[in-house]
């Protein structure tokens, strides 16, 4: 029973800043599990419209004076879509408050779901989850789920005609997001769109699940979004096989892999059969996150390339040790605010059952005070949890604040990120860096390339950024580009030294990319942009392919 009033504490608690999800992980004094609790309420959230309306049409809270809104909400949730039902001793007076009415419950759902012309609980899924997006005016965003093809397992083609050949290709983004209005109760038609930007890339309707298909557990198929896969294609391009990368890479960031697996699957659709084979060193200073990191390499089949270094502080790893001398590529994706992803960054709004239908209509006001008085007096009865405040660290993946901005924490975290490009640069047979956050703030993006173009070791290496037109294809043709000044509404107000402009040139700012969120391209807030130097702005190295040519094989394309 703990999961629910810890659920409840939670949800009600005042904000301490950061993420929700972090905000349960770093809770004092939980009784359940951190992630039980995180996946009830995601879970439950999802169906909060019509749960509220099951318990009011139900009329439970009314009869039962031990429950209040949040909880009937959660327990309501377990009791009719948890496999397993409501995590508590059939005993249990809460539990048994809900089940003493599951006739009426059962009935209430089916009517919720027929009044949706809804034949499953999984259109029924869908349709609630269509509404809410109508109600709260994002019903035209289509965050589709997005799936990159692993080359050194498979193909596209293989993959369009093994995992995808049920599914109709469609042309526009927008397409996928058809089936979701449908609440004919016919079974959606499962639909793949071709991504024009990144190649062997395909997007799906959100609600594919792959996680039991073969490809999946084979590795041959990645579940990675797709702005997160402009990094590895803007550092290697398109090359193809005769004119492939020459040279080692560095991932320096490394953890979960994504980047890391990425640039292995483009190496390996270049590598011709009689070259060098190419090494990625890929590390993370989490020890803990290295070993997803491990594993997700030795899920992809690219143990032969990547050498995993974990718990590696990319800072101190040394650019002159000679294990890194033919190092020519270095991808560097620190930790940032992770002010670009959706749906992370605050207590999910429930919508929430009142206490005033049916039996208790004519005294409603009354009930509805009284059961949210109740709500505290229960819940904080039941539950000693106490929110804790998460710290940001270099071993976070992301540090992500809610709305307002925390203007010291950005700086910290662009001082650091700016760090980090900086040391990369520093590699002496470093050609080409890029630099990416999951962050909209241009405090850790624009502004951390220019103070990195300003520095000494940009300056005396000759490093300057990546144009637009030396892009790969597929990038160049990527019309969202860099911004001098946070986008309105995305600084807080009150804190206006929260909001940075930076003094690039056109050409810099049109040699950034750019991804936002809520627009029509289906993504979170990306920023991603490449560094280059000439060789001989590089120290010598003597780097040369195995066709003897030089290593810099000039831009992609
Ligand atoms: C945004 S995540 C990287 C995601 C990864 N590139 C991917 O695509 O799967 C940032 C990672 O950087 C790591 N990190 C932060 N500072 C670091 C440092 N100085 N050296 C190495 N890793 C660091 C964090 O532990 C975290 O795992």
């Amino acid at each position: 029973m703990s999961l629910y009033f810890d659920a409840v504490a939670l949800l009600t608690a005042p904000s301490a800043g950061g993420s929700f999800k972090s905000r349960i992980y770093s809770a004092r004094d939980l009784r359940a599990s951190p992630a039980q609790i995180y996946a009830l309420i995601t879970e439950a959230s999802k169906w909060d419209r019509v749960l509220s309306e099951v318990i009011e049409h139900a009329d439970i809270l009314s009869l039962e004076r031990k429950l209040t809104p949040h909880l009937a909400l959660l327990l309501v949730h377990d009791h009719l879509l948890s496999k397993n039902g409501i995590a508590a001793p059939a005993a249990h007076p809460i539990r048994q408050a809900v089940e003493r009415h599951k006739n009426r419950l059962k009935a209430e759902f089916t009517k919720a779901r027929v009044r949706r012309g809804c034949a499953s609980v999984e259109q029924l899924k869908a349709a609630v989850l269509r509404e809410k997006r109508l109600a709260n005016g994002t019903a035209n965003w289509v965050y589709p789920r997005w799936v990159r093809i692993n080359n050194i397992r498979t193909s596209l083609e293989e993959q369009l005609r093994t995992t995808f050949s049920s599914y109709q290709r469609v042309d526009t983004l927008q397409g996928l997001a058809q089936d979701e209005g449908d609440f004919s109760g016919r079974k959606p038609e499962p639909r793949l769109y071709l991504d024009p930007n990144i190649p062997d890339l395909v997007a799906v309707p959100f609600g594919a699940d792959f996680t039991a298909s073969t490809a999946y557990k084979n590795g041959e198929i990645i579940l990675q979004d797709k702005a997160s896969c402009f990094p590895a294609y803007l550092l290697l391009g398109d090359r193809g096989s005769q004119k492939p990368w020459a040279g080692d890479l560095v991932d320096g960031c490394a953890a979960p892999g994504n980047k890391t697996t990425h640039l292995a699957s483009l190496l390996a659709k270049q590598q011709k059969k009689k070259q060098t084979p190419h090494r990625i060193f890929s590390m993370d200073a989490s020890r803990v996150r290295s070993k997803t990191l491990q594993k997700m390499v030795s899920l992809a089949g690219a143990d032969r390339t990547v050498t995993v270094l974990p718990g590696q502080d990319f800072l101190a790893l040394d650019p002159v040790d000679p294990q890194f001398e033919h190092v020519s590529g270095l991808l560097l994706d620190p930790s940032c605010s992770g002010s670009g992803i959706i749906g992370r960054d605050d207590v999910p709004q429930l919508t929430l059952p009142a206490t005033s239908s049916k039996s208790s209509k004519p005294q409603g006001k009354k009930r509805k005070r009284r059961a949210d008085d109740r709500e505290n007096e229960i819940d904080t009865q039941q539950s000693k949890a106490t929110v804790g405040v998460p710290r940001a660290s270099a071993t976070d993946e992301n540090d992500t604040p809610t709305g307002a901005i925390d203007h010291e924490r950005l700086t910290k975290l662009s001082n650091l990120q700016a760090r980090i490009v900086e040391h990369a640069l520093g590699f002496s047979g470093a050609t080409h860096v890029t630099y990416s956050t999951c962050s909209i703030h241009v405090i850790e993006n624009e502004a951390v390339v220019a103070r990195v173009l300003a520095s000494e070791v940009a300056q005396h290496g000759g490093w300057r950024l990546l144009r637009r037109d030396e892009q790969p294809d597929g990038l160049r043709r990527w019309t969202h580009r860099g911004v001098r000044q946070d986008r309105e509404g995305e600084t807080d107000p009150k804190l206006d030294r929260g909001s940075v402009a930076v003094d690039l040139p056109d050409e810099a700012l049109e040699a950034c990319l750019r991804c936002w969120p809520g627009d029509a391209e289906g993504l979170g807030g990306f920023f991603i942009a490449g560094f280059v130097r000439d060789p001989q702005g590089a120290r010598a190295t003597g780097i040369t392919d195995s066709d003897g040519e030089d290593e810099w094989e000039g831009f992609s394309d």
